[in-house]
């Protein structure tokens, strides 16, 4: 498939009226529906089923031979997941009633306003988009397999959740509709965005923009352009983002701070598909897929009024949310040994050892910034290290380092009680350690600022205290 046709199906026109017929296709073509397939021979139906993948059918009824009430039977007989929509010279209500109760999506009369004729069209890809993705996602559902492991190379991890979301991005891949990436700050959304967009397979570039701080003009600016003389200064015209992204993706990062009038701008876009470049009063058509990202909680936003609802609903269409890295510890030795053997290559150094139990001690920590500041630790490390292995200085005062704060904020002793005594609250503490620990001694001492050999002997006098 010509990855920038849209619908990702084809839409079939049949109708005896060759003017109808081009007429028909060019106000398609006018609204971005390119994959477009017209015959005016209604027997020759058949045949073009067999040999295109039509997800939709513009059906005339009054045609002579076959008529569409006959034709729209053979459909519903044959391909009844193709949505069928009836055009008649007439508004008639009786023959409409019956193709709807035959199974046509809708009835559509020829002289229809040209906006109701489109709005219906659109409802009919929409639910055809869904059902097809519904199917795609099944499919990757029941099998464990990702068919495009190589669009996720970039990607570190072997946490089940991620993988799973990676075969939902497969499933969507060929999706026209808005996706919404969430998740912390340096959880890796760019690097998913990145991801998207291989995947749809279109041979346009990607995108980026911030649009974080963009206030609306300078947000209208950058997206949509302007024309020559559109503001003092505007001595040339210029083409917006949309428009290098065309056949591409366009990735718009941080929308959770774009500003209300930005938002009513993008959701235009989103939900007509057209823009106006600043001066101009001649509007274009976006040929991108959308793909945004936030660490702000939309949903949340959007409930205290500064997100607009009917955006945030636009934008979930399809959503992944990209846990933070303290929820996917299995990551850690597997990005650490990454990071580390990007940063020896970028810094001409041979590959280091990484202490056996560092991805343990770092468990312990929350990594606000996530992936990122992980990335930065190991690159700082691997600087700092001269012998063969991994100077894990840098990592030390983060283990435990914050610990402190919270056993002061969390730890309360009811006032009507009488207070632990010293062993009784030090041997808590130490069998908590060891279990957080796994029981390896020198990592629970170290959470508890204390040296092995102490660990040791505190542990063998409450195995004799308890065995007293
Ligand atoms: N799973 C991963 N495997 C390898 N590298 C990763 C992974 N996740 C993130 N990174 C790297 O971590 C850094 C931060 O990732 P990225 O910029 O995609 O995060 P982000 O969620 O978009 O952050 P922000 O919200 O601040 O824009 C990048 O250098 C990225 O390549």
């Amino acid at each position: 498939m010509n990855p920038s046709a849209y619908p990702p199906f084809k839409i079939l026109l049949v109708d005896d009226e060759p003017s109808f017929l081009r007429s028909m296709s060019l106000t398609l073509e006018r609204y971005g529906l390119n994959n477009i397939i017209t015959c005016s021979e209604p027997h020759q139906v058949q045949q073009i089923m067999s040999e295109h993948s039509i997800g939709l059918v513009l059906l005339d009824l009054t045609m002579p031979v076959i008529s569409g009430q006959e034709l729209l039977a053979w459909f519903k007989e044959e391909y009844p997941a193709v949505s069928v929509i009836i055009f008649s010279g007439l508004n008639q209500v009786d023959a409409a009633v019956n193709c709807v109760k035959q199974g046509a999506f809708d009835y559509i009369v020829k002289t229809a306003d040209q906006e109701q004729i489109l709005e219906s069209i659109k409802r009919a890809i929409h639910t055809q988009e869904l059902s097809l993705e519904n199917q795609a996602l099944r499919a990757q559902l029941l099998s464990n397999e990702l068919n495009m492991a190589a669009q996720f190379a970039n990607f570190v991890t072997a946490d089940p959740g991620m993988i799973s979301t990676f075969r939902y991005l497969e499933s969507i891949a060929a999706s026209a509709q808005p996706v919404l990436i969430t998740g912390e700050s340096g959880v890796g959304k760019e690097l998913i965005a990145g991801a998207i967009h291989n995947l749809s397979g279109r041979n346009g570039p990607l995108v980026t923009v911030n649009v974080a701080g963009l206030d609306d003009n300078i947000f209208s600016d950058t997206l949509f352009g302007h024309a020559r003389g559109a503001f003092t200064g505007a001595d040339k015209a210029r083409q917006g983002l949309v428009e290098s992204a065309a056949g591409g993706t366009l990735f718009l990062d941080e929308i959770g701070d774009l500003s209300a009038s930005s938002q009513v701008k993008l959701l235009r876009l989103l939900q007509e598909g057209e823009y106006y470049p600043i001066g101009s009063d001649r509007p274009k058509r976006i040929q991108a897929r959308v793909v945004v990202a936030t660490h702000q909680n939309l949903a949340e936003q959007q409930q205290q009024g500064t997100f607009r609802k009917d955006l945030y609903y636009r934008l979930r269409t399809h959503m992944v949310n990209i846990p933070p890295l303290r929820e996917r510890l299995n990551d850690l030795p597997l990005l650490l040994d990454h990071f580390m053997r990007q940063a020896c290559d970028e810094l001409q150094k041979d590959y280091l050892a990484i202490p056996t139990n560092l991805a343990l001690q770092l468990q312990h920590y929350p990594f606000p910034g996530n992936v990122r500041e992980l990335r930065a630790l190991v690159y700082d490390a691997v600087s700092q290290s001269s012998q063969d292995e991994l100077n894990v200085s840098v990592f030390q005062t983060l283990v435990g380092g914050n610990q402190v704060d919270v056993f002061e904020r969390s730890v309360r002793f009811p006032e009507d009680q009488p207070l632990p005594t010293l062993t009784q609250l030090s041997k808590l503490l130490v069998e908590e350690a060891m279990n957080r620990a796994n029981q390896n001694q020198s990592l629970a001492a170290r959470m508890l600022g204390i040296s092995q050999p102490a660990l040791s002997k505190r542990l063998k006098n409450m195995k004799e205290d308890s065995e007293d």
